[in-house]
């Protein structure tokens, strides 16, 4: 079957609400909801195919806008490539101009409404930032809050809390302060051998245990607010799949300090192990908010990093 490629838009307006349509009864996938676009035209830019559809459909001018996430899905009438940006800013008062009903939703309440199978990945996307920080290793818990703080101040909205100095017992007690000291000013991922016992914070598996939990046949179950895993190659992005997971780290892109020596993936093979899942993912490994564009153009949610997002 040919794969047909789709423009899709999360259309954030500056009080972070997102956008979304309902697709008319007769329509593929008829009744749902949707992230407004439509068909790229053969030799049409991508860009100027998302701008021409929002203009068709909602009435607006993309001003500004920059790839989100790329889904490859296949439905049993229909494979599609899903090609979804992010429009952070536009011009005009979106309507439905083709008189579908249109609605402003908050990220976290995306959920409360039945997509396409396909957009799964787009409502975890359309919740997640670009930037995950994984906090370096320090004994000192003044030093440590310090570093998360000028973190939120400079925008940081997920934290990996890593600490690998720390036995089960000393992590959890650190965790719990962490989480009632910066309150809702992240979400929280933390490692360990068991879904964390804090309510809403998610957890983050390495590929060991990703591999380990899908030999067992484990699926993540709801009580689990995030899940995530360390992938590195084709097959762990796919077991990440199976275990359900909501997203991954790619590592490492390039050289890292962490990780001298180690053989890193490079950008070509980094790019096309993204086009192998529909997953988001951040990049991990010698990245910084300098590479953000690049790391977006190659189909990823953005970066993971330890020192470029620590800044003490
Ligand atoms: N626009 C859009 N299409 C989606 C989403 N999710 C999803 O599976 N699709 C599928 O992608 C395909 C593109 O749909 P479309 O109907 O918007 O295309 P279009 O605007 O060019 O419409 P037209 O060809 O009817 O004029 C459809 O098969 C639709 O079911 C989504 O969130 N937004
Ligand atoms: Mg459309």
């Amino acid at each position: 079957m040919r794969r047909i490629h789709v423009m899709a838009a999360v259309i954030r307006d500056p009080a972070g609400r997102i956008l979304i349509a309902k697709r008319p009864d007769h329509a593929h996938q008829g009744g749902l909801w949707e992230f407004p676009g439509g068909k790229l035209e053969p030799g049409e830019q991508r860009n100027v195919a998302l701008a021409r559809e929002l203009r068709e459909e909602l009435g607006i001018t993309v001003a500004r806008a920059r790839p989100l996430l790329d889904i490859h899905h296949d439905y049993p009438d229909k494979s599609i490539r899903l090609d979804v940006w992010q429009v952070d800013e536009f011009e005009g008062v979106a309507h439905g101009a083709e008189g579908q009903p249109i609605r402003w939703v908050a990220a976290d309440d995306l959920d409360e409404y039945a997509f396409p199978e396909a957009n799964a990945p787009i409502v975890t996307a359309a919740r997640l930032p670009p930037r995950y920080l994984i906090t370096p290793d320090l004994t000192d818990r003044n030093a440590l809050f310090a570093g998360l703080q000028a973190a939120s101040e400079n925008g940081v909205r997920l934290v990996q809390l890593r600490q690998t100095h720390l036995d089960p017992d000393a992590y959890r007690k650190l965790a719990d302060a962490a989480m009632e000291h910066f309150g809702s000013a992240f979400t929280w991922m933390l490692k360990g051998d068991h879904p964390p016992p804090q309510a809403g914070a998610g957890w983050h598996l390495s590929a060991r245990q990703l591999r380990q939990f899908a030999a067992a046949g484990w699926r993540r179950t709801d009580n689990i607010a995030w899940l995530a895993a360390s992938c590195h190659d084709e097959e762990e992005l796919k077991l990440a799949d199976r275990v359900g997971v909501d997203f991954v780290t790619l590592s490492p892109v390039l050289p890292t300090q962490s990780h001298p020596g180690s053989p890193s993936l490079g950008w070509e093979r980094a790019t096309s192990l993204l086009r192998s899942t529909n997953l988001p993912a951040y990049l991990l490994g010698g990245l910084s908010d300098s590479n953000l564009s690049q790391v977006f153009e190659a189909g990823a949610q953005g970066i993971a990093a330890i020192r470029a997002l620590w800044l003490r």
